[in-house]
């Protein structure tokens, strides 16, 4: 069997993107969506704390930007198993030769990509379809009061959404801007 996963580097360290492959036949198909072992090789280690689902109503919709602090500071797989979303994480890792800078990645329930985001990264995405699902991976559990975010909309960001944002959350509405003097988590 050929690899289920093939990885695809990206400017930043540790973050890769996963091609899986996707076996199809007469009847539909079937995609692994995670191995620990395969994918200790592009970075995950540890256990799955969680498996999360969300479903999104509308087109346009953005989630995020999110991310737990340390000591819970998490690495995450992340796929969209229904319809379409612009996926985008936020290097806020302290020292970083990237710091602040972001990447894209559209990802489907066709195109068969994950993103697999190591600690220190925010995440958030932009639902492209109405309807659509996306499923994580998390290596920690919730931790609802080491979460952090930053606000999607940010200039200092300077993330360009495709679509006008709607349907804020009242927390990430309420993310703070970026002071000046921000120098991220220390991992
Ligand atoms: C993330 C999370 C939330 N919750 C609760 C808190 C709240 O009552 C409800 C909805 O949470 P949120 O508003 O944070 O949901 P949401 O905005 O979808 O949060 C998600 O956003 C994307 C961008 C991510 O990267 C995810 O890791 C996660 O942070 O679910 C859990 O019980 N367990 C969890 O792991």
């Amino acid at each position: 069997m050929a690899d289920r996963f093939v990885a695809e580097a990206t400017p930043f360290d540790g973050l890769v993107v996963v091609n899986r492959r996707i076996l199809k036949d007469d009847r539909g198909f079937l995609t692994r969506l995670f191995c620990p072992d395969d994918l200790k090789a592009f970075g995950w280690s540890g256990r799955v704390a969680q498996v999360n689902e969300t479903g999104t109503v509308q087109r346009g919709t953005v989630r995020g930007m999110h991310f737990q602090n340390p000591p819970f500071a998490e690495i995450k797989l992340i796929a969209c198993t229904r319809g379409r979303v612009l996926d985008v994480v936020v290097d806020i890792r302290h020292g970083s030769p990237t710091f602040l800078k972001h990447f894209a990645v559209e990802l489907s329930e066709d195109n068969g990509r994950s993103l697999l985001v190591p600690r220190g990264f925010a995440h958030g995405f932009q639902t492209l379809t109405d309807d659509a699902h996306m499923l994580y991976m998390h290596s920690e559990s919730y931790v609802a009061a080491s979460e952090g975010g930053l606000h999607s909309q940010d200039p200092r960001l300077a993330i360009g959404w495709p679509l006008p944002v709607i349907n804020l959350s009242s927390r990430d509405a309420a993310h703070p801007l970026l002071q000046p003097d921000y120098v991220g988590v220390v991992l």
